[in-house]
Parts: C-alpha cells; structure tokens; sequence
C-alpha cells in the first residue's frame, strides 16, 4: 500500500532496546496506529525520523506514552471522531457516549481475541507459528480498510491524514524510540544483534522481570506474551544496565502471566476479562485474579456483580452534584494552589499558611491533610490540562497492574505486579452511593463491603452534623478496592478527594494512598479503623483481647495487632 512509504510496520514488539550500548536519540515522527489486546489495553505504533531496521520496518510499539501524553491525545481524540462521524454517516443516529466508554472497543477486543484463539490453537497443535502469524499479519497489513481492529491509521474520512493516509502530526523534540515488549499480539522472534544502532528508551521504569518459559531458544520463545495456561518458571535475569526507576510511575500496565495451581477455569478467564475489560473502558490497567492456596475458581459472591472502576452508582435519592457550583481555575500551563480558582476552599497549607496542593510535581501524595480536610483536584470545569496538570491525580486511570488473590486466612485480598514508591495513589473505593440510614439498614454480607463517607462529620455523635451523610457499598457493585483487607500495620491509608463535584455535597472519594515503599506482590492493607488504632496506643495496647460488640478477631498477623475489627 502507498501508506508504506511513509512506513513500513514493524512485526517485532519483543525487541530489546537497553543493551545495545548507545545512547543515540530519535527524533519522534508521529503515532502512525494503534491496537488494543485481548484486555482491552491499547499500544500505540510509532514511527522514528530518520531510522530503520535492516528489513526496512522502522516502527516500534508503546504502551507507555507517558513521554509523549500531549502527542497520544491528540492522536486518541483524532480516531475517536473519526469513528464517530464514521458511525454517524452509516447510520444516521446520533451517537452518544457515557463517560469513559469508547464505542468500538468491544468489537475490537473481540477480534483481538480471535488473533489470540488462533495463536493457542497453533501452539496446541504444534505448528510453525511464525508462518501463519506472517500470513495473519499480511493480511492484516494488507488490508487498507480494516475497520480499525488492528490499525486506526488510515480509515475513511480521516481528514489529518495526508494522501497516502499517513497522520500529519507535528514535529516532537528528540527522544528515544522503546518498545513494548509485552503484547498479547507479539510472536516474532528479536533482532540478531548486529543490526544497525537501534533506538534507545528514555530512562523511564524499568519492568518487573517477566516470567518465561524453562529454556528460551526455540524459535517461538519469548513469543507469547499472554499465555493463560502456561505455568511461570523462574524470572528473567537481571539486565546489565540499570534504569533508575521513578518513584511516580512504576512500570507500565503489562501483560503477565496469571499463576495457578492447576489451569483457570472458563469462570475465572472469564471474570477477569470481565473485569480486565471494564477498567480498560475507564483507561486503568489490567486486574488479574490468582488463586495458589485452594481450588476457589473465583472470589465468592460476584455473580452479576457490576464493575466500576471509578466512579460511585448513586442509590435513589442521592443528589448528583451541581455542576453550576463547582469552582474551577482558568491556569493554563500550570497549575498553582495560591492562584488556583478550585482551590478556594481548599485548607491545605504549608509551613507558611501558603496553599499548596496534596501532591508533588511526581503525582505523590505528600500526607499534608489535618483531620477534617479532603483534597479538592481540578475538574471539569477548570480549563489546565486534564492529564497533565499536577493537581489531578486520584482521578487519573490506574496505571499499575493489580491482583486480586487468594490468601491463607483472610480470603481474597489484593496486591500489585510492580514496585510501588511511597505515596503513590492506587485508586478510589467504588460502589454503591447510599445514605447512611440506608447503610444501617443493610445486614449481612453487603455490611463486609460498606465504607462510610466521614470527612465532615464530628467524632462526638452528640454534635450536630451539617451534611448529609453517606456510605459507600461494593457488595454488588465496585472494583477491585473491594478486596482490600484490614491490617493493623498497614502499607497503605484512605484519604477523601473531590473533583467534579461540591465539597458541601460530602460525597467525596475515597482514595487508596501507599504509605511507603511496597515490594511488588505484598499485600495490600489500610486500616479499618485507624480511631481504634489510635485509642489503642492511647490505652497502650490494654484491651487487646476484648472484642466490643459486633467486632470480630483480627488475623492480620502485626504484632502491634489490636486484636479486632469491627467490619
Ligand atoms: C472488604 S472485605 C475484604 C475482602 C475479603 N477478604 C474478601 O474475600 O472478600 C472485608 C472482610 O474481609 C475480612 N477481613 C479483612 N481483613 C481482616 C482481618 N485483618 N482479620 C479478619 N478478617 C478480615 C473480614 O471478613 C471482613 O469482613
């Protein structure tokens, strides 16, 4: 196709750009396609200035743009009108959107899926994969009007492209080309070391080691980067170079292998592609579900359980926030807490009684609030940067990878792939938005799930409370923050944050924060009830052994354990 003079796509996602012992840079040429795996993560094709292979290819995959957001949103809004207004023309509806959803990603997934189905086939029957993926590929390339399954590239109406349908996109300052060595789709074998110089990644995290398969030599190793079945070994050696690895972004959303006793069962791939998909649907990373101590295919109780990654389901009666009253600030580079509009009724100060925001320029959380205070981030209404102002951070998608697994005692809790550095913000407790009476109201199990939202209310019940009040219940709808267990030494704590609606309402979210650096597959744990904690140190310790009424034995295991919770 005339599109490949412009480039010729690359079929080697595993390539491995660390070690080859330049440090040459790349001028950034321009997203020129995209696809999205079986989970519904999208990886983005990018083609270099002034660089090639020896065959001639001269793209390289990315899942990570962190290093290019501006150039990824440019490129995401350009495809979603084009498949709008593409969608609008062959049916002659009007389209509309809920938040978060992407019109054409279920059918995509579904074809993604395909691609993989015939994957595992040919390894179960042993046939010489890269013959038939070449096959699939060319025909795929091959294919100028693909309806965007695997490349948006250069699909009808695409009014930025130029004559031979590649994207025009601006000129980029230098970086360095890396390649996403984790997709589901990738099969080809890497490069032979002799090859020209090859792009360099920008130092940026450097992924957790990977599991392979026992002896990497065979032509189709390090093939399959989503194998279900396949039963983890040992991990990848450590390469030479080291990458300092931020603190604020741990390693990119990966494809991992899932770790079982035995095969997953149809119910377990099932719910986590569930699962998988519907994060994806807000941007978040995968969810996988691991089960090595018993035979529970799946945690018990989600059937038709409804998965939200992050935002609340309002029960009847609850008010939706007014969006007329919401104080938004008109920055536009950067935003500034002293000069901030939507800060106005923030209370967060430094030593000085200057206002300064909850986060570092590294999207930390810096542990700055008083009791009673909540973060109040930019929101829809505020004209910075959705994605890049340093104020918006618990609302941004989930960019690490979590597992929810089986534990010895305390049934399923949940844990990341990577690394984590301290303050780094996991995510917001979802689910069902309801009064307080409500809450009361509701027994047995949903009382497991029910958090309440207690920002403004006064420890003494006797005080008269302002607000409304409301809980949260994830008993049949939420997200993965549902498996969070108790721990009296917990890694992590809850902190209340607003965005895109009125602090008066009292209906904030509440945010999972680590509170110090956690080693990749710990557990993670909050404290239930950190009032408890403190009175327990209060009365030193005294007490430990009796439960109050409606508590439970704490299992957690710390040896400061106060010996019970109340959930
Ligand atoms: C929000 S759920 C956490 C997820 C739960 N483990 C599951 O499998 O669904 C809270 C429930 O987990 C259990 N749990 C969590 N932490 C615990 C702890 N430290 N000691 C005892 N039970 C705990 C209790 O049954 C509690 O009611």
């Amino acid at each position: 196709m005339a599109r490949r003079e412009i480039w010729k796509p690359s079929r080697r996602p595993l390539e491995d750009w660390e070690n080859d012992g330049t440090d040459r840079e790349w001028e950034f040429s321009g997203i020129v396609g995209e696809e999205i795996d079986t989970f519904g993560v999208k990886r983005y094709e990018i083609k270099w200035k002034d660089w090639q292979r020896a065959d001639g290819t001269n793209t390289t995959w990315q899942r990570d743009m962190s290093d290019m957001s501006d150039v990824q949103r440019e490129w995401d809004e350009m495809q979603e009108d084009k498949r709008l207004e593409a969608a609008r023309r062959n049916t002659g509806v009007k389209v509309r959107l809920e938040p978060g959803q992407v019109w054409h990603e279920d059918a995509t997934i579904e074809m993604a899926r395909g691609y993989e189905e015939q994957y595992r086939e040919a390894l179960r029957r042993n046939l010489k994969l890269y013959a038939r993926w070449d096959n699939t590929l060319k025909s795929v390339h091959s294919d100028s009007d693909d309806g965007g399954q695997r490349r948006d590239g250069g699909g009808a109406g695409d009014e930025s492209s130029d004559s031979t349908g590649s994207p025009r996109l601006p000129k980029r300052k230098r970086l360095r080309p890396s390649s996403d060595r984790t997709s589901s789709m990738a099969t080809q074998p890497q490069e032979p070391r002799n090859n020209p110089p090859r792009p360099v990644p920008p130092s940026r995290p450097k992924p957790t080691p990977r599991f392979v398969r026992d002896s990497p030599s065979s032509d189709d190793d390090d093939a399959m980067a989503v194998d279900l079945t396949a039963r983890p070994t040992r991990p990848l050696p450590r390469r030479r170079r080291q990458v300092v690895r931020s603190d604020s972004s741990p390693s990119p959303p990966r494809t991992t292998f899932v770790r079982s006793r035995s095969s997953p069962s149809p119910r377990h791939m099932t719910l986590q592609e569930q699962w998988t998909r519907m994060a994806a649907r807000a941007g978040a990373a995968a969810i996988y579900f691991v089960n090595e101590v018993n035979a529970e295919e799946v945690p018990p109780g989600l059937d038709g359980f409804r998965y939200c990654e992050r935002h609340y389901i309002r029960a009847v009666g609850v008010p939706e926030p007014d969006e007329q009253y919401l104080l938004s600030c008109e920055c536009e580079l950067s935003c500034d807490a002293q000069v901030c509009g939507c800060q106005e009724l923030s209370d967060i100060v430094d030593d000085f009684g200057d206002k300064v925001f909850a986060y570092t320029d590294q999207r930390q959380f810096k542990d700055n609030l008083s009791p009673g205070e909540e973060v109040i981030e930019c929101n829809k209404n505020c004209s910075c940067d959705p994605r890049s102002c340093p104020n918006r951070v618990a609302q941004q998608p989930r960019d690490v990878p979590i597992e929810v697994f089986r534990t010895e005692e305390c049934g399923w809790g949940v844990r990341a792939t990577s690394d984590l550095p301290k303050g780094k913000v996991l995510g917001i407790y979802t689910g069902e938005l309801i009064t307080r009476e409500e809450a009361r109201r509701r027994t047995g199990q949903s009382k497991s799930y029910i958090f309440d939202l207690d920002v403004h209310e006064a420890d003494d019940d006797s005080v008269e409370e302002e607000y409304a009040k409301y809980s949260v219940d994830s008993y049949r709808c939420g997200n993965w923050t549902r498996f969070i267990n108790h721990s009296c030494e917990p890694n992590m704590r809850v902190y209340p944050v607003v965005w895109d609606t009125v602090p008066e309402l009292n209906q904030p979210y509440l945010a999972f924060v680590t509170t110090q650096t956690i080693v990749a597959r710990t557990e993670l744990t909050i404290d239930y009830d950190p009032k408890a904690t403190e009175e327990h140190r209060r009365s030193k310790g005294k007490g430990r052994r009796i439960l109050p009424e409606g508590a439970r034995p704490c299992i957690c295991g710390a040896d400061s354990c106060r010996g019970w919770i109340t959930i």
